[in-house]
């Protein structure tokens, strides 16, 4: 403790200052308030006219026009609103640097021991070979290697994955060093040497290599035969032994294997290398990632005991060796730091196209919305890229006393028989895991509703965004898997705003307003799908039927939906081109979010009831890191991957074909009555064009549908079955 203290009284006086600063928006903020301040008063002119209007003249509007009517009035309310949600996100947004250089400064090789957790669950869509170069990219991580521990959790049980480690662990001690001797970037070696650009020319570059890929051969080798070779097998005996002959992936005992130990003596300093697969029984649930994440703080607490904990996908290999520098130059700062309970890097990509095809970068979400969230009391945690503190995760309230603060050092070796029960499927009974301590259980974005906890036990978190992007995953391939992956975060976000930890009624009084809307942004992804449905087919069918929808284009009431319409498309482009992104990627990401919202969110919305209702259950469906080569050739060259018969794909096909005959009607009725044709243009204006662009949008589906060839085209059935539904529908509704 003395020495602490000596650490910050004594020293030159540049130790007092800051590791890191804060710098806010000026300018362009008040600009962009008075920007959005016009953009409500159109919304409230909308809103007028909508309560106006039908009192005007009123003769026919009864029954059915009424009712439509109602329904606009609702759904515009619910826009307006939304949007005044979203601009939560902008209001006050932040940006954090910090100083490695005043860290090197203060605390030298001198840091607290940081644990790295990497969850694994799957080695068929997680291939071994991506799962241990994230593992060799954290280890050669730009820290004193006896203060880091790496810890893989292995959901699958597999013996591949362990025996790829052990790999990793021999490969290791040559890459480690290697890394840190030329100070190579990225430090995971299959994107190292991958890279062309950057890779050194040298002998002793040409030699590590070399090693690499005979390694790489080996590893994929087994996991292509889904066997561990003969020698291996008896060389790691002691780990390969723990695998019962009948166990399976999802009734296994605990498999606990310390592949290379730190604690102990060493003559190379190397980081500690653990492997674990927590016990799973068929009757106990095992709570997904959630569950392997507890198991890991309690098995690395008596291992290694890091103070500070990173949580890593098995796809996120750490592109910056300085991350852990950066992140605790927050963490660490005496200062403002000392309020904040987790730093979140952002979750970028290495395997994404030019333009963004499935807008899977969600640009505007990292490098604007989540600055804002930081603004307003800090980002959320989401589940990867994210440094924690262990005992606030743990449990620690804001104010409450830290724990003495053990000495780093490591005070007795507990051997790996005496920690497996703490990996057990009883352990946790009647305890408070997965409810006040560690990650929370019962909620597909565990992430999220912890990080929500943690700033409800009045922390703050802090989100950075280094230039070198931190750390760099793989995003979904293919449009299932995307519009998967999004109806689990639209399904577990929403379920969040009806859980007892709701940031509308939990979180009020403990986390600050902003903070609160920027959360229901995120919250009400999945109910925001049905005004969204709704919005856009009624204006398709009203056109198809002739029933105009909005003022006259040369009325006055036409300015506020012509500028909300402008300005807020125009305001997305920009941002999203201020983001680095292209033309192409922005209109890309229209098409996304409004597939996103018209088939992931709306199933995540129904499902959600569903499991109020007690109905069904959410489980956590994986996202495959691995695509097979016609494919991968296709997203390469940015062809949408349909390909697979699912519900969510029959909804886009029907509506897709519900918007294109009604425009082709309405354009037909357009060019028989010529004569009145301008009328029909004056009432109908912003139908047309609104159903136009949804036409426009919805491209590569129509190809998908009816003129691509190749495997990724969409299913016959679903297009025979969409083409039925939407001609149904239009047929319907002619004849009404
Ligand atoms: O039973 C399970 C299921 C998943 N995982 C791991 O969890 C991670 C995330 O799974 P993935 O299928 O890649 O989901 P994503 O949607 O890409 O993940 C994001 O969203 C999740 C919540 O929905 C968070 O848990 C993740 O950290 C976050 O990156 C992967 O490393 C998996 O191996 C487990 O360890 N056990
Ligand atoms: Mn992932």
């Amino acid at each position: 403790m003395a020495k602490e203290d000596d650490r910050f009284r004594s020293g030159h006086e540049g130790d007092r200052e800051p590791l890191f600063a804060t710098r806010r928006r000026t300018g362009g903020l008040i600009a962009f308030r008075i920007f959005a301040a016009s953009v409500f008063g159109c919304i409230c002119c909308v809103w007028l006219y909508r309560v106006v209007q039908p009192l005007e003249k009123d003769e026919n509007r009864t029954g059915i026009f009424r009712f439509i009517w109602l329904v606009m009035l609702i759904l515009e309310i619910w826009f307006g609103l939304y949007w005044l949600v979203v601009q939560s996100l902008r209001w006050n947004p932040v940006w954090r640097s910090t100083f490695t250089d005043r860290l090197s400064r203060r605390y030298g090789n001198d840091l607290p021991r940081l644990d790295v957790f990497v969850c694994t669950a799957d080695p068929v869509i997680e291939p071994p070979l991506m799962v241990v170069n994230t593992v060799l990219s954290v280890m050669a991580l730009d820290y004193p290697p006896e203060k880091l521990a790496v810890y893989l959790s292995d959901d699958g049980g597999s013996q591949l994955t362990l025996y790829a480690l052990s790999e990793a662990a021999e490969f290791a001690k040559t890459w480690v060093s290697f890394c840190k001797r030329f100070d190579v970037e990225p430090r995971s070696p299959g994107a190292y040497f991958s890279s062309k650009s950057n890779v050194l020319d040298s002998a002793a570059a040409a030699e590590v290599a070399e090693l690499y890929r005979e390694m790489a051969t080996r590893i994929e080798t087994a996991t292509k035969l889904r066997r561990v070779p003969e020698e291996s097998l008896l060389k790691y005996d002691e780990g390969f032994s723990q695998w019962d002959s009948d166990a399976t992936q999802r009734n296994h005992a605990t498999i606990l294997q310390i592949l290379l130990d730190g604690r102990k003596k060493n003559t190379v300093a190397i980081p500690t290398l653990v492997y674990l697969s927590r016990e799973k029984r068929p009757e106990h649930h095992h709570h997904y990632k959630a569950g392997s994440m507890n198991a890991l703080l309690r098995v690395s607490s008596k291992i290694t005991r890091g103070r500070i904990i990173l949580n890593l996908d098995c796809d996120m290999y750490a592109n910056n060796s300085k991350s852990a520098l950066e992140a605790l130059c927050i963490l660490l700062d005496e200062k403002e730091g000392k309020e904040i309970a987790f730093v979140q890097f952002p979750q970028f990509y290495d395997n994404l196209t030019r333009n963004d095809l499935y807008g899977s970068m969600m640009r505007v979400i990292a490098d604007v919305e989540f600055n804002g969230l930081d603004g307003n009391g800090g980002p959320l945690y989401i589940g990867t890229g994210c440094f924690h503190r262990r005992d606030v995760i743990c449990g620690r309230k804001y104010g409450d006393e830290e724990e003495e603060k053990e000495s780093d050092e490591i005070q007795e070796i507990v051997e790996p028989e005496m920690i497996k029960p703490l990996a057990s499927c009883t352990y946790e009974k009647d305890s408070q895991w997965g409810k006040e301590m560690g990650v929370k259980y019962g909620c597909p974005v565990e992430d999220v509703i912890t990080g929500l906890a943690i700033q409800c036990r009045g922390w703050k978190s802090a989100y950075l965004t280094p230039k070198k992007e931190a750390f760099l995953g793989v995003a979904p391939t293919n449009l299932h898997q995307m519009l998967v992956q999004q109806k689990r975060w639209s399904e577990g976000d929403f379920q969040i705003l009806l859980s007892e930890y709701s940031p509308v009624w939990y979180a009020q009084g403990k986390i600050g307003f902003g903070l609160i809307l920027g959360y229901c942004c995120y919250c009400l992804w999945a109910p925001s799908s049905v005004p969204v449905l709704i919005y856009s087919v009624v204006t398709s069918l009203c056109l198809f039927k002739g029933i105009p929808l909005f003022p006259k284009v040369w009325s006055s009431w036409f300015f506020p939906f012509g500028y909300v319409a402008v300005a807020a498309n125009a305001y997305s482009l920009a941002e999203f081109l201020w983001c680095g992104g292209t033309l192409r990627g922005w209109w890309n990401e229209q098409r996304m979010w409004l597939y996103r919202r018209t088939s992931s969110f709306l199933f995540g919305f129904m499902d959600t009831i569903l499991k109020k209702l007690g109905v069904s259950e959410s489980a956590f469906v994986i996202t495959a890191k691995v695509a097979e080569e016609e494919a991968a050739e296709r997203y390469e060259k940015e062809v949408m991957e349909f390909g697979v018969e699912s519900r969510m794909f029959l909804l886009l096909g029907t509506l897709g074909m519900l918007h294109l005959f009604c425009f082709a009607a309405a354009v037909m009725r357009l060019v028989m009555t010529y004569k009145e044709a301008e009328g029909d243009l004056q009432t109908m204006g912003l139908q047309f064009v609104i159903t136009g662009v949804l036409v426009v949008i919805n491209w590569p589906l129509y190809e998908g549908m009816f003129l691509r060839k190749d495997k990724g085209k969409m299913p016959m059935s679903v297009t025979v079955k969409s083409v039925v539904l939407a001609l149904s529908a239009c047929t319907c509704i002619a004849l009404s």
